[in-house]
């Protein structure tokens, strides 16, 4: 059996008198998408902060490539090959997109040159339109500010950094929700070939038709439990949201990595 190259295993965070995560268990597979849904409030975008080193957890376990990790910082998560796209894409406005794509991670100029703040800005221009191209993100201007640029520029831009930086899981959270047909298109395109280079990706979405078009399997969350792992090609939106919900319960049908031959 491939092993998940990231794995929960009971995680509980309580929030006063709030239970956001309850004894929850989530894995992810190199190279397969796996969408994380549940209605408001199901802790979704807490077990992304947790399993992206945003958040501390009461109790619970997340293991790497099967061996447990501790991940109280994004820095011990970055290190790691995890990078997190949050709704707020947490770019910075006045800066252009190559700005953005190093921030905090400029190359500096060897010798003393650098140490007096003069960065490789060819390179890192190049090998940041090299990015963009690859993922076939349409940014017009390399120099404006992506404070200028449309929502869904600065979209592909976030996602093109974490992608550029994440060399094992990148989550989304909500990527397309406000965005235009083509540019919705264009996100759930990059999801799949982030895929494709063998990456897990982490799908978060309260779309139906988004999680079933690109996702391979579906981990559903309700009040803070997860109640089902779905093959996506083997569920419906209607039994998706039956488990959102509450209307469909029982134990989940349990499915292991949709994709063969991607596990380490
Ligand atoms: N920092 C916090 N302080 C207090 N309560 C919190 C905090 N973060 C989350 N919660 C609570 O934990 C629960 C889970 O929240 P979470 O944001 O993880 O849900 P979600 O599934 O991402 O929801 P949505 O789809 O609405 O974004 C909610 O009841 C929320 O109010």
């Amino acid at each position: 059996m491939p092993t998940p190259v990231l794995e929960a295993r009971g995680l509980s965070r309580q929030f006063g008198n709030v239970r956001a995560l309850n004894d929850v268990d989530f894995d992810v597979y190199p190279g397969e998408v796996v969408a994380l849904i549940g209605d408001n409030g199901a802790g979704k975008s807490t077990l992304v902060k947790a399993l992206s080193g945003n958040l501390a957890v009461d109790s619970g376990t997340v293991l790497f490539d099967g061996k447990p990790v501790e991940l109280s910082q994004p820095s011990q998560a970055s290190a790691l090959g995890i990078e997190t796209v949050y709704q707020d894409l947490a770019l910075a406005p006045h800066l252009d997109p190559v700005q953005n794509m190093y921030l905090g991670r400029e190359l500096p100029v060897a010798g003393l040159a650098g140490k007096l703040g003069f960065m490789r800005t060819k390179e890192m221009r190049e090998k940041s339109r090299d990015a963009f191209n690859d993922l076939g993100a349409t940014v017009r201007s390399l120099t404006s500010p992506v404070g200028e640029m449309s929502g869904g520029q600065r979209q592909a831009i976030a996602i093109a950094r974490a992608v550029h930086w994440a060399s094992r899981v990148v989550f989304l959270d909500e990527p397309t929700a406000a965005l235009g047909v083509r540019q919705t298109k264009n996100v759930l395109e990059t999801i799949r070939k982030v895929r494709d280079k063998g990456i897990a990706v982490v799908f978060i979405s309260h779309s139906m038709p988004h999680v079933m078009e690109v996702s391979d399997r579906v981990q559903i969350l309700r009040l803070g439990t997860r109640v089902a792992t779905l093959d996506a090609q083997q569920t419906s939106m209607e039994e998706l949201v039956g488990y959102m919900t509450g209307a469909v319960s029982g134990p989940g049908r349990e499915t292991g990595p949709a994709r063969e031959g991607n596990g380490s």
